[in-house]
């Protein structure tokens, strides 16, 4: 029943039994207007965790009890005093849709229990004194049974609604989920308070305790490196082989549509339902929009991924290929579910192919058939007899021996594919550790298939989860560019974020082209060597983060002190240590004043946009901004430096406010160096 209930009668020999429904930040109040009575509580498998409490009318907490999702909480309570009302609610996070609750409730006592019954308040905000007492009570248990809870708390949660709807709604998504093949009992699927849809702890999980299970078998994949069609009667071999589309993500794309075209009848129906509508990809973004992340390259690969999609279109269209009623939109909208959100798997060939598994276990029964009737007839000598049984033992083991001497003689496999389920976690790029790892542990967000019989992907918690947490998954360690480029998403304060300081080579020429750098900056493997040395194999823009410009500059140096020692034949290592930091920091800030905008400007127009922005320039203007302070911080970083060096190199009377870390303005160039 919904609403409010009283019932009234013997209550001390009736179980009541109600189910409600609750709003986030309501409570059900159930309450006695006597005193001494006792009230037993029953509440059976709650969606949420729950704190129940009981208080006096007046307002306060007396007794207060926490209830684990899935747990039976039952107990009671006792109105020693005054009036007692019972209160059910979530607390640490409040969910949407709290759920519906089966609660059985038995009053005894005196008989002035009965009087008036057990009243029930459903959905009326809770007392707001009462809940923050409940709330501190829960979290306090929390904080103390989990410290990292404390950081996840901290977490700042992004304002936009970063989902895109998905084809079924939150409700139906759970039900199907639970409809398929995945095996997680812990876990359920939910739309959190900023719009993304991710999946969350019921309850506590341990550490290393497996949280999710999922058959390979029913994932939709394909060998990335074959060269063989995946459904050669839609796309003859020839064809497939001819094009650059056997290449992810395009290939997998090819896949997923087929299986799209099969409509109800697909076995992976219920997953296809899920599927977001829309995945928006920089690549289908206007110039204009574009140009509002600020970074240089965007126009182009943007412009490369649009080709890329255009030419595997034509082809798909020709007549060589029989994909009716594929339209522009499906194709582009399966190549971006792909980027989004497939997963590369590693797997083994040969014994993992059912087909070999078969021929192994075939051979090995009518080996063992035949060993067996020889055992067993009598017409056969003794001796014969004795050494069949010894062979047919021994077949055990030869068994495990051949299939061991296969998995090593296997060829590794690169599976691409979409695992249901699976893809439902979000990506953490606020703390370096994510919650969960997949098959390994110990390598947090890769995995190999190790062993070939091992038909399940498995979620392993990657640290202590707690009840109603968001569980969150590593994508790996990328810069907001690349998960905007791969999966149309960015995280604002994403710890992995890089910035490609452009024309980086071009800054050293300009600073060697009348001092130091000049055979350096001409032997472009230097330059190769150095980017190398920082992770980042492009030459001519080097990614910086505050890690990498330590590692730059330490590469930096040394190529300065062997620049100059060529030339003078000076011992210049304290003078090349100051150069090369001032070469990075002139780097960053150059790099700052070829922006169109302000780091105050930007986030003045985010400010002023409000919740109403567009999509898309929330996402530019994020972008930018963490971009400008990333500069900003290693700007300073090399100032500090500079400081530094010249307070060990006793130049004193080095005044620290002089190289404000934020400062703007620009040496001059060529200056110093
Ligand atoms: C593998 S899916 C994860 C599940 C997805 N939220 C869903 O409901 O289908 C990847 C997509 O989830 C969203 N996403 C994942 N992690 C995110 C994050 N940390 N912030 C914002 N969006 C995220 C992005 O839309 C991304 O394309």
């Amino acid at each position: 029943s919904e609403g409010t209930d009283s019932s009234s009668g013997d209550l001390s020999t009736s179980l009541h039994l109600a189910v409600y429904k609750l709003e986030p930040s309501q409570g059900l109040r159930l309450g006695s207007q006597q005193t001494g009575c006792e009230l037993d509580y029953d509440i059976s498998s709650p969606q949420y965790a729950v704190y129940l409490g009981t208080a006096e009318r007046a307002g306060g907490l007396r007794q207060s009890r926490h209830c684990a999702s899935s747990e039976t909480c039952k107990g009671s309570f006792l109105s020693a005093t005054g009036t007692l009302d019972l209160i059910l609610a979530s607390t640490v996070f409040v969910p949407e849709d709290f759920g519906s609750f089966q609660v059985a409730l038995r009053l005894s006592g005196s008989d002035q229990c009965n009087q008036g019954g057990l009243q029930m308040a459903e959905g009326k905000p809770l007392d707001k004194k009462l809940l923050e007492q409940l709330q501190a009570a829960g979290r306090a248990a929390e904080l103390a049974a989990n410290p990292r809870w404390q950081e996840v708390l901290q977490q700042p949660v992004a304002q936009f609604p970063v989902d895109p709807p998905g084809a079924a709604s939150i409700k139906e998504s759970a039900q199907l989920l639970a409809g398929m093949s995945v095996w997680g009992p812990k876990v359920t699927l939910k739309t959190f308070p900023n719009g993304m849809r991710g999946l969350q702890a019921t309850e506590s999980i341990k550490q290393g305790s497996i949280l999710m299970l999922f058959p390979f078998a029913k994932s939709i994949k394909l060998d990335n490196n074959s060269p063989k069609s995946p459904l050669p009667k839609l796309i003859p071999d020839h064809v497939w082989e001819a094009h650059f589309w056997r290449q992810y993500p395009y290939n997998a794309a090819v896949v997923l549509l087929h299986e799209m075209s099969k409509g109800a009848k697909s076995s992976m129906h219920k997953y296809l339902c899920m599927l977001p509508k829309a995945v928006d990809m920089p690549w289908q973004w206007s110039e204009k929009e574009l140009d509002e992340m600020q970074v240089d390259n965007m126009k182009g690969m943007a412009a490369d991924q649009y080709q890329r999609l255009s030419a595997v279109w034509h082809v798909l269209n020709s007549s060589e290929v029989s994909m009716p009623n594929l339209t522009w939109e499906k194709f582009y909208w399966a190549c971006n579910i792909i980027s989004s959100r497939s997963f590369g798997m590693d797997s083994l060939e040969g014994l993992a192919n059912p087909r070999n598994r078969l021929l192994v276990g075939a051979a090995a029964g009518i080996l063992g058939a035949c060993l067996l009737t020889a055992c067993l007839k009598s017409s056969y000598r003794g001796w014969f007899r004795v050494l069949a049984c010894l062979l047919l033992i021994s077949l055990a083991f030869l068994s495990g021996a051949i299939h061991r001497v296969l998995e090593n003689s296997s060829t590794p496999a690169h599976f691409v594919g979409l695992l249901p389920g699976v893809d439902l976690f979000n990506h953490q790029a606020l703390l370096p550790q994510p919650d969960i790892y997949m098959s390994q542990p110990g390598q947090p967000g890769q995995w190999t298939w190790k062993k070939p019989l091992d038909r399940f992907v498995r979620i392993s918690a990657a640290a202590d989860l707690l009840p109603g947490q968001e569980i969150f998954i590593s994508y790996g360690s990328k810069p907001n560019a690349e998960l905007l480029g791969g999966y149309g998403f960015l995280v604002p304060g994403n710890i992995w974020d890089v910035y490609l300081l452009r024309n980086f080579t071009a800054q050293l020429a300009e600073a060697s082209a009348t001092r130091l750098l000049a055979p350096f900056v001409a032997a472009s493997s230097h330059l190769e060597s150095l980017a190398e040395s920082v992770g980042v194999p492009s030459v001519g823009a080097l990614g910086v983060n505050a890690d990498d410009l330590t590692r730059l500059q330490d590469a930096l140096q040394p190529l300065i002190v062997e620049t100059e020692a060529l030339k003078s034949g000076m011992a210049v290592q304290e003078h090349a240590a100051t150069a090369s930091w001032k070469l990075l920091g002139q780097a960053c800030r150059q790099e700052l004043a070829w922006k169109a905008t302000t780091l105050e400007e930007d986030e003045a127009t985010l400010s002023a946009a409000g919740d109403q922005i567009a999509r898309r320039l929330w996402n530019a203007l994020q972008l930018r901004i963490g971009h400008k302070k990333l500069l900003q911080k290693c700007a300073a970083q090399a100032d500090a430096a500079i400081v530094f060096l010249k307070i060990q190199q006793g130049a004193a009377k080095t005044d620290l406010q002089q190289l404000s870390p934020h400062a703007p303005a620009l040496p001059q160039p060529h200056s110093e160096l």
